[in-house]
Order: C-alpha cells, then structure tokens, then sequence
C-alpha cells in the first residue's frame, strides 16, 4: 500500500534512514540529479537514486543506490515497492512511463506528475499537446515510422529541416537536413541512435531564430494552510547548441518587455497543462528584429530541471535545484533573486576513458568568479559531458567569456 500524500498545513518529514525518513526516489543518476539530490539532503530528505550504471553521479551522493533498467517496468515497480518514497523525481526522460502511471493510480507520488512524464518522454505526445490541443506557436511538423512516410513529410515540411528519434535527449540522433544529399544519412542516424525498431522520427521545419531560451518555470502548491498555488519564473537563460546539445548558457538573455510576456504565457499555458509541482525547463525559439514584435516558438519542455539551468548555481540566490526540490517537497518558492550575471560552459571528453583523470583544475579557477563542477562519471566518451564551469561577471559577456576560459583549461585524459 501507498503512503498517504502529505495534506496542506501538514508537511511532515523526519529523519532520513529511520522509519520517519522521507525518501525520493530519484529515476536518473546524471549531474542535474547530483544537485537535486544534494538540495534535497540539504533539507532532511533521504535519497534513493537509480540508474542503469554503477557510481552514476547522483549515487555518489545518495543515502543508496540501485542500478537497473528504468525502462524495464517490472524492475521499476520492484524498487518503488521495496523503497516505499515518498517522492518519486525522474530525472530522465527514457523511463517505464506506462508503470509511472499504474504507479500513480496506486497512490505513489510521480512529479510532477505520471502523465507529464509520459507525454515528454515522447516528442510526438508534448509537441501535440502544444501545438494541437493548446495552439501554442511551434515549428511545422511531421511523424514518421517507415522509409515512406520519413520521404512524404521531408517533402510535405521542405528543407532545412531538423530530424530527431521521437525518443532521445541531449542531440542524439537529431540531423540538419540542408540538402536532399543529407535525407538518408539522417534516416539511419535517427534510427542508430533511437531505441529499438518500434522507433518513430519528427521531421521538423528549421526555425531561423535569433536567440533560444530555456525559461524555467516552477509550479508550486505550499503546504501551508490558506496557501495558493502559484507560477513562478525564473529570469531567462540565453544558449547556444551544438549538434543538438548545450554548449553554453547565460543568465539574464535580454528580452523586450513584450517577448518576455509571450514566452511566460507559453510557459504558464504549457505547465499548467501539465500540471503538478515542480520547475520545468521550456525551450523557446525567438525569431526576429528585437527592436520589433517577435515571434516566439515553443520548442520542448523538461518537467525537471534542465542542463542549461545549471547556470543558477551561481547566479541566482536559489539554483534550479533548490527550487525543484522545495516545490515537490510542499515548501514555498519565495522570492527568485538573480545575483549578478553568469553563465556556465560545458566540459566535453574528447576520448574514450574508464576512471578518467582531470588536469588543469588549478589554472581553471584562477578565472575570476569562477566555479567547477566535475559530475564524477566512471566512463567517458568523445563528447560526453563530463562537467561546467560557471562563472558571475559584470555583464553576460564578461561572465561568458570567463566560464568558458575556465573550461577551456581543464583537460581530461
Ligand atoms: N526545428 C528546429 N529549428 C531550429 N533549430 C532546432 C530545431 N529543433 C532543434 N533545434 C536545435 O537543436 C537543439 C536541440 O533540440 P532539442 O531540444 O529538440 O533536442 P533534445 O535532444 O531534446 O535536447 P535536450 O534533451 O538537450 O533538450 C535546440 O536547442 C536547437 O538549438
Ligand atoms: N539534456 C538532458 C540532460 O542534460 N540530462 C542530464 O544528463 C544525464 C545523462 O548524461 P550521460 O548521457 O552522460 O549519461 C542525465 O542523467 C541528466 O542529468
Ligand atoms: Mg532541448
């Protein structure tokens, strides 16, 4: 039998690895669960993390840990019935959503919430809800499963278009198609870096924007008595992409006063879709002359913290981490304080290597205002993430150009 949610006024917790524990059970090991899990020891909470390898970056930190297939639903529900928590945070999207939802039904705690785990886990189930059921401005778009429908809807979307496995994260599998030279080799890639043969592809026209954002989002229900639920929004990150994946991020992005109000009601309106508490990281697309009305694109949402987040550690009084763990927690948000500018700059492997070494730390952190973060992975490969480096300046170019100079000297062998 499930435990009972706590009840507004009641927020009730005790002492972690005791019977009073309240335990999360966080579903993905990476970087971003690292700092959940540390705000979350931070606040009294036992943490349990998982994940499909062993001295994943979270399980370093955690109370316990468990290596399995999250993907496998069985194995899923065994943990959540052996581990009994209170909280269950998925940190990824590649999960047993079916069982997330059987789960739920019987009672366990899914944040934000089984559903939202199940439609963006999925490109096809988020973009839908955005596009169809809410009318949110988006990208031209089409799904295909076979060779036949994948030629229809690169003709039907034109090129340059962007194809992505319906399933994956971080850029994998995901082309630039710019000439009718790249249409197979996208196909295959798609399909290598999917998984499994039931695999789907979105062929998505290419948004010529300006900027991109990551606009996190926090829903938040206090468990205090008369307390209301509010939406609160973080100040914007401006990133750049590489292959798909963040390369580096910088807060505040200037925005006119008329783009930030699109991209918040975006954000509200796709959130409250979803519904339950928690931050989420909503991806926007902003196109054209900023001194005129732009247009602004949603693009995807993470309904966890996002890896282009990982800027706040520095730069705001309350990382995305924190802020997460005090909205599933039942806790008030408070006031979102931006400190001074700052930006982070990922730390890429350029090699293969088991038990990886790191050199370079020392001259890294004469950059002034800098910070390290090494996630810890056992295992690298070329271009896996390995960690940030962030850095506050006195303007975003200034913290910019720091955080990547503190990248730049750090080296992996
Ligand atoms: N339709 C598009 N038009 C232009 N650029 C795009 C489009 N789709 C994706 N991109 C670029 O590729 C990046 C990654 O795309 P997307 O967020 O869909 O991939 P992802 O694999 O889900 O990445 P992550 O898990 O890191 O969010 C975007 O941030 C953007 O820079
Ligand atoms: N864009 C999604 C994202 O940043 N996810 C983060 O990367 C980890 C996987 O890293 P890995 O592929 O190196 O194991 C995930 O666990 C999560 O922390
Ligand atoms: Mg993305």
């Amino acid at each position: 039998m499930a435990k009972v949610a706590d009840q507004p006024g009641n927020v009730v917790w005790g002492t972690p690895l005791s019977a009073s524990g309240k335990r999360m059970l966080l579903l993905g090991s990476g970087e971003l669960g690292r700092e959940v899990a540390l705000e979350a020891i931070r606040l009294g909470i036992e943490v349990i993390a998982v994940d499909a390898y062993a001295n994943a970056p979270a399980m370093q930190v955690a109370h316990r840990a468990h290596v399995l297939s999250m993907l496998d639903g069985q194995s899923l529900k065994q943990v959540v019935e052996q581990e009994r928590p209170d909280l269950i945070v998925p940190e990824v999207e590649a999960l047993a959503t079916e069982t997330l939802i059987e789960l739920e039904t019987e009672g366990w705690r899914v944040i934000p919430t089984a559903l939202a785990t199940r439609l963006t886990m999925d490109r096809e189930g988020i973009r839908r809800l955005a596009a169809e059921e809410l009318g949110l401005p988006t990208s031209p778009y089409r799904f295909a499963a076979t060779e036949t429908e994948y030629r229809d809807a690169i003709a039907t979307i034109g090129l340059p278009c962007v194809v992505k496995p319906v399933m994956s994260s971080s850029g994998k599998g995901q082309s630039l198609v710019k000439t009718a030279a790249d249409v197979d080799a996208a196909w295959t890639y798609a399909f290598e870096a999917g998984r499994g043969k039931d695999q789907r592809v979105i062929v998505e026209g290419f948004v010529d924007f300006d900027t991109e954002i990551t606009l996190l989002t926090v829903r938040s229900h206090p468990q205090i008595a008369g307390a209301t639920p509010t939406t609160h929004f973080c100040p914007p990150i401006g990133h750049r992409q590489e292959a798909g994946d963040y390369r580096e991020s910088w807060q505040p992005c200037g925005l006119s006063v008329e783009t930030l109000a699109q991209c918040q009601q975006i954000a509200k309106a796709i959130t409250d879709a979803l519904g339950g508490v928690g931050l989420f990281g909503v991806e926007l697309f902003i196109a054209g002359d900023p001194t005129q009305e732009q247009t602004v694109y949603f693009s995807e949402v993470s309904p966890r913290p996002h890896d282009t987040g990982m800027v706040t550690m520095v730069s705001q009084n309350m990382s995305e981490f924190e802020l997460h763990v005090r909205a599933i927690a039942g806790l008030p948000i408070g006031e979102i304080e931006q400190i001074r500018p700052g930006a982070s700059a990922v730390i890429l492997a350029s090699v293969a290597s088991n038990g990886p070494t790191f050199t370079g730390i020392a001259e890294a952190l004469t950059v002034p205002s800098s910070k390290l973060r090494l996630f810890g992975k056992p295992r690298a490969y070329p271009n896996r993430r390995m960690g940030v480096a962030l850095a506050l300046g006195d303007t975003v170019e200034q913290a910019r150009d720091r955080a990547q100079d503190c990248a730049a000297r750090v080296k992996m062998h």
